[in-house]
């Protein structure tokens, strides 16, 4: 008897369409299962304007397959030049949903980010009073901090500030990968949502670095100790509206991957419906699935849930999966879970 999990369309929070060859080549593995994905705006240059956005909405748009239906959320890439009313006009326009903060040089391409908190202080306000949610890249970048603990010195030093300066700000702690997090989210009121990527809720910093250093299981912030990874199972599986399913699909070729200064990222569009089924079912939480991947984003971001549905299907031999998509910039790797994986969508 074949087992099904029909739950409505879901959406990615948090991805990397990246441009050009690469856009056009990762688009469709998104678009195949989601309806909608917020955009990160960490292009290079990045997507700090109202216009920019809509340019690359457009170009977005341009690339998506005839016959897929897909809408990309956008956002805009918080610098300490924002002006407060691009980004009002922006989000009043219905273009943008959401701004996105990476403390300089905290991740890929983040050169451009916020050096100093203070300077973006009326940008914040403003989105406060607009209603306009912060995504958060939470990690220091001290070079006396320790990467491990940089998303957990974070909190302290540059979140839970802000939260407290700024009441009313809805925030985004994207791609959370420690119990830190969690108990921080715990601690906190609606206005503060989480979302959480496919690979920290399937590999520990041992995936990465055991038997030989793993370059595609690299990506930041680092995956971390195995109670970090299970703190994120369950808060995945909690019911816990707070919590949403946002990828941070984040594709880079292999060239770019294998060496010596390896890119971070993970790329999990193609395979991300059936691993999330297949991580549900071992915590004996299928039925939160639908939360988790349809229902919390939308609630937090205040959009419908979408009307459409997608179904997984459970098969009795493991389901192959293709190893690479290529693309004219070179071959891009999927996420390998490193175990049988027996869902697929319908
Ligand atoms: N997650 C990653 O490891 N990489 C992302 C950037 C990010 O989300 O931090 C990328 O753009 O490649
Ligand atoms: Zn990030
Ligand atoms: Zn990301």
């Amino acid at each position: 008897m074949t087992v099904q999990l029909t739950i409505p369309r879901p959406d990615d929070w948090h991805l990397h369409l990246r441009d050009g060859a690469m856009l056009q080549a990762v688009l469709p593995e998104t678009a195949r299962d989601f309806a909608r994905a917020i955009i990160m705006p960490n292009l290079v240059p990045p997507v700090v304007k109202g216009a920019d956005a809509a340019a690359y909405r457009d170009r977005i748009l341009a690339a998506l397959p005839d016959g897929m239906t897909f809408e990309p959320l956008m956002t805009l890439y918080l610098t300490e030049d924002t002006d407060p009313e691009d980004l009002a006009a922006a989000h009043a326009s219905g273009l943008v949903k959401a701004v996105k903060l990476y403390p300089a040089g905290a991740t890929t391409n983040s050169a451009s980010g916020v050096r100093d908190f203070d300077k973006v202080r009326p940008v914040l306000d403003k989105m406060a009073e607009i209603g306009l949610p912060l995504c958060t890249h939470g990690e220091v970048t001290d070079h006396d901090i320790d990467i491990f603990d940089r998303e957990a010195v974070f909190i302290d030093r540059v979140l839970d500030p802000i939260r407290r300066s700024t009441p009313g700000l809805r925030v985004v702690m994207e791609h959370i990968t420690t119990k830190n997090a969690v108990d921080y989210v715990a601690s906190q009121n609606k206005d503060l949502g989480a979302t959480i990527t496919t690979h920290h809720l399937i590999i520990n910093r041992n995936h990465i670095l055991v038997g030989g250093i793993k370059p595609h299981y690299y990506c930041l912030p680092v995956a971390k100790r195995e109670e970090h990874r299970l703190a994120l199972r369950a808060a995945a599986t909690s019911g816990d509206t707070r919590y949403f399913l946002g990828t941070d699909s984040a594709p880079h070729t292999d060239p770019n991957k294998l060496s010596e200064c390896g890119c971070a990222g993970c790329f999990t569009a193609p395979n991300t419906m059936p691993l999330l089924a297949h991580v549900f079912e071992e915590e004996n939480a299928l039925e939160k699935l639908a939360g988790f991947a349809s229902e919390n984003g939308p609630a937090f971001y205040r959009l419908p849930v979408n009307s459409e549905s997608l179904t997984l299907e459970k098969q009795a031999t493991p389901v192959v999966f293709p190893q690479k998509i290529e693309t004219q910039d070179g071959p891009v790797t999927v996420f390998d879970p490193g175990f049988d994986v027996f869902w697929k969508v319908a």
